[in-house]
C-alpha cells in the first residue's frame, strides 16, 4: 500500500533551486532512508511531503484525508517549552493533537525513548542527546502511522545512537512506516529497507543497499555516496 506519493515537486528559495523535480512514493511499513550531501534538499523535501512547506510546483497525494493527524515529525531543532518538564512537554504536544496522555502513558513513551530518568527535568536542561530523544518522543505522542525523523542520531554518542536504532526498529515491528535522513551510512545499511539518494535537489539513486551496491559496482554505501554525489571544488 502506498501512503504518500510526491510527483515532480520543486522548491526554490529566491533564485536558488533547492528541490528540482522529486518524484517518490512512501509505502506501508518500510524504513526509508533519505541520504545525500549537506544542502542537497533532503529536509526541504521532507517538509514539503509532510505538508509544512508548499511546493512551488508538483503535488503530494496522501492515502487518507486526515493524514496530518497520522504523521509524526522530528526536526533537527525542536522548540520545547522552557519551564516545562520532559513529561509536561510531551503531554502538551499530545494536546496539540487533541489527545490526552495520562502520566502512565507518557512515562511509557519516555521509557521507550530512554528518558525515564529525565521525566521531571526541565526540557531546556536536558543534554543534546536527551533533547533529540525527547524530540522523537514528541513525534510519537499521537501514535502516528508514519514517522519522519530528520537526522535522528546526528551528534549522539554511540549508545544513544543505538537506542535510536532500537526505537526505529520497534516502530517498524509495530507496522509503522519510518522515513529518516542520515549521513551515517552504517546506520542506513543497518536500518533502511529502501534508500533514496538526493543530490542537488534531485533523486540520483533509489533502491535497497544490496541493489544499489550491485548496480553501481561498489562494495558499500560510503563508496556509493562518494561515487554518485557531486563534490564542491575546494579553493585553497
Ligand atoms: N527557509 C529557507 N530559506 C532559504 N534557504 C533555505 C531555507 N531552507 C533551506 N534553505 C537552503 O536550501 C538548501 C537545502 O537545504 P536542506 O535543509 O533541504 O538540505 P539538507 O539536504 O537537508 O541538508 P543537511 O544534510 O545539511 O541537513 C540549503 O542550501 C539551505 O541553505
Amino acid at each position: 500500500m502506498i501512503y504518500i506519493k510526491a510527483d515532480n515537486i520543486k522548491k526554490s528559495y529566491g533564485k536558488r533551486k533547492v528541490v528540482n523535480g522529486i518524484t517518490l512514493e512512501i509505502e506501508k511499513n518500510e524504513i526509508l532512508a533519505v541520504i545525500g550531501p549537506n544542502g542537497a534538499g533532503k529536509s526541504t523535501t521532507i517538509e514539503m511531503i509532510v505538508g509544512l512547506r508548499k511546493a512551488d510546483q508538483g503535488n503530494v497525494r496522501y492515502w487518507d484525508e486526515k493524514y496530518k493527524t497520522q504523521i509524526g515529525v522530528q526536526f533537527q531543532s525542536v522548540p520545547f517549552f522552557p519551564g516545562l518538564t520532559a513529561l509536561e512537554n510531551l503531554q502538551l504536544f499530545a494536546a496539540f493533537y487533541k489527545k490526552q496522555l495520562s502520566k502512565e502513558e507518557t512515562m511509557e513513551l519516555l521509557t521507550q525513548c530512554g528518558l525515564a530518568d529525565c521525566s521531571h527535568t526541565d526540557a531546556s536542561r536536558l543534554s543534546g542527546g536527551q533533547q533529540k530523544r525527547l524530540a522523537i518522543a514528541a513525534a510519537l505522542v499521537h501514535d502516528p502511522t508514519i514517522v519522519f525523523l530528520d537526522e535522528p542520531s546526528a551528534s549522539l554518542d554511540p549508545r544513544s545512537r543505538l537506542e535510536i536504532h532500537q526505537i526505529i526498529r520497534s516502530l517498524h515491528k509495530k507496522g509503522k512506516t519510518v522515513v529518516f535522513s542520515s549521513h551515517d551510512m552504517d546506520e542506513v545499511v543497518k536500518l533502511a529497507t529502501r534508500i533514496i539518494m538526493i543530490d542537488q535537489g534531485q533523486i540520483i539513486a533509489e533502491g535497497d543497499a544490496l541493489y544499489l551496491c550491485e548496480k553501481y559496482k561498489v562494495t558499500n554505501l560510503d563508496q556509493l555516496y562518494l561515487k554518485l554525489t557531486s563534490k564542491e571544488e575546494v579553493a585553497w
